[in-house]
């Protein structure tokens, strides 16, 4: 493609050389330059993508695009007001806006992107809309599953990705959409008919700084994201108003908004609600009438999750039948309180949460549901914040009958340290402190154990918990991988768990 045509998507850009020139691709690292490509010097945290167009040059690239003076001899360089946004709409000119003409939805909040995207996926398939699904655990659409590296990827990525999946078939698409990326630009370019909020709480802090920069990040999506044209402005916008956060977010969003709340006043509003371990049964009310459903997810914020996902169907104008057939049929959300098979009553559960806030959201959630004692495997992450650790310690033992401190990647510290950090938030509880022996003779009272190999702690879990008994496996969810030194040796908590259940005999 041209660089001239590529330009057209911009509003303003000041030339510099030849824009008659062919672009063969975009690139915005210069590790990765390619001849012929369009080079992106972007403004970076550690370093400053301008410091890096002769080695771009160097290795081919033709023209550069920067919001700074960058003067290049032999290439021709086009200077516009910010990079980042210039590359995500010339992506998205560049790989034929993949998102024209399909119905897309855009997922942002803190919690349960991950999940609702499966969910809204589920009521695509129903409606014979095959989607692409792009987020935390893969881009993906039917066999096609490239791993993520980021939650959104970088804009020529993105774009990319879509356009690939587009031409595999899928006929709409399902996005997270992280507040870094909508800082970062990565998303606009993207035509989206939905955006959706599902929550906010405290984290990222390191990157936005405070609450009042993240929820901006956030707000992005709903009011200011460029298109490469104005042909399909956002149709409406989807918001949870039990979040403190929702209704300043209702009140600025670009399109009209369909509310939903599990305790007040909304467009999607539930009428009754029934929790146990087999899942949620729910009457929920819309403007179209009520929909009735039960699903295999589990607790009180799956059900926030399935209401946003109820208003994405809803806003797309689906029929309330396919919404509860796609929200009843929707596939296994890996790590999410994701069940491992068990024929004696054991509800075994693996989950990602691997924070203090996700830790007792997911165990608050769990001691809902009627069900006999807590059992619950957890660890800290080594060479990681480690003001997190004894919070986690804490948590975990409050809720749980038997809180097992083990390993969750202990990279290159001593793991044995890092358990003793996470036990020193326990200790002033006064539990019982179990052996692995002691353990093994049975689980008479509340209390905890720290045994540092994972498998052996999933084991002794295990073998100690009894039907009706809720076994958490928090921390890794979807990764199969454990992090010693500098080694990634491969383990799946649900592997795991399977096996420790085969020991029971
Ligand atoms: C903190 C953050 O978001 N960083 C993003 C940022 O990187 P950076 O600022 O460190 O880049 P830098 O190293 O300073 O370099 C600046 C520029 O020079 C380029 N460069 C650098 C070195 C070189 O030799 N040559 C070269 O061209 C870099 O490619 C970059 O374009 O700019 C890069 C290019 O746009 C992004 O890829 C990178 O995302 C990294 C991969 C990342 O991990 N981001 C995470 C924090 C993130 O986005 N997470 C969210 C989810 C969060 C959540 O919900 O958990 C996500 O969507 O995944
Ligand atoms: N609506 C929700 N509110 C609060 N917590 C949730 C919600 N949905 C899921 N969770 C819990 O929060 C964690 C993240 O869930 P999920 O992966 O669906 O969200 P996410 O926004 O995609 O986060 P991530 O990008 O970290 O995967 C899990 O531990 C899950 O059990």
């Amino acid at each position: 493609m041209k660089l001239a045509q590529l330009l057209e998507c911009l509003a303003a850009s000041e030339v510099s050389g030849d824009a008659g020139i062919e672009i063969k691709s975009l690139c915005y690292d210069s590790r990765k330059v390619a001849p012929g490509a369009l080079f992106f010097a972007l403004r970076g945290v550690k370093s400053d993508g301008t410091e890096f167009v002769e080695a771009a040059v160097k290795g081919g690239a033709v023209a550069i695009v920067a919001d700074r003076p960058c003067a290049c001899a032999g290439v021709t360089v086009v200077t516009v007001p910010d990079a980042r946004l210039a590359m995500s709409l010339m992506a998205a000119a560049f790989y034929g806006t993949p998102t024209r003409g399909i119905p897309v939805v855009g997922i942002t909040g803190t919690n349960g992107k991950t999940t609702t995207t499966y969910l809204v996926e589920g009521i695509m398939e129903k409606v014979g809309v095959p989607a692409a699904v792009l987020g935390t655990i893969s881009y993906r659409f039917a066999a096609t599953d490239i791993p993520a590296p980021n939650t959104t990827p970088e804009s020529v990525d993105l774009q990319r990705i879509l356009r690939e999946l587009v031409d595999l078939g899928a006929r709409g698409a399902v996005m997270e959409v992280s507040s870094h990326s909508l800082e970062q630009r990565r998303a606009d370019g993207c035509l989206f008919d939905v955006a959706l909020f599902t929550n906010l709480t405290r984290d990222h802090l390191d990157y936005h700084l405070d609450m009042e920069s993240y929820f901006n990040s956030k707000l992005r999506l709903f009011t200011d994201l460029l298109t490469p044209s104005s042909e399909k402005p956002l149709r409406r916008a989807v918001v949870n108003l039990d979040d403190p956060f929702g209704p300043r977010i209702a009140e600025q969003a670009s399109a009209p908004v369909l509310t939903y709340s599990l305790t007040g006043k909304a467009d999607i509003s539930v009428a009754e609600t029934e929790f146990s371990v087999d899942g949620i049964r729910c009457r929920i009310e819309t403007p179209v009438g009520e929909i009735s459903l039960a699903s295999e997810l589990l607790g009180r914020f799956n059900l926030y999750n399935i209401l946003a996902a109820v208003g994405a169907g809803l806003a797309l104008g689906y029929s309330k039948e396919a919404i509860r057939a796609g929200i009843e049929g929707h596939k296994r959300v890996p790590g999410r309180l994701e069940r491992v098979e068990s024929e004696e009553g054991i509800t075994v559960l693996v989950d990602y949460a691997h924070t203090g806030d996700a830790l007792e959201n997911v165990l608050a959630t769990i001691s809902e549901l009627k069900t006999d004692r807590i059992i619950t495997i957890f660890g800290c992450g080594g060479d990681r914040d480690k003001g997190k650790r004894p919070v986690m310690g804490e948590i975990a033992a409050r809720y749980s009958d038997l809180a097992v401190i083990t390993s969750d990647n202990p990279r290159t510290e001593d793991p044995q340290a890092i358990l003793e950090d996470v036990r020193a938030g326990i200790l002033p509880l006064g539990l019982r402190e179990y052996s692995l022996e002691e353990l093994a003779a049975g689980l008479h009272e509340k209390g905890f154990a720290t045994i540092e190999s994972r498998r052996a702690a999933i084991r002794a879990a295990l073998l100690a918990a009894r039907p009706g008994d809720i076994v958490l496996l928090a921390g890794k969810g979807h990764e199969d991988y454990q992090i010693v030194g500098t080694e990634k040796f491969h383990f799946d908590d649900r592997e795991e768990a399977a096996a420790a259940l085969k020991l029971r005999g």
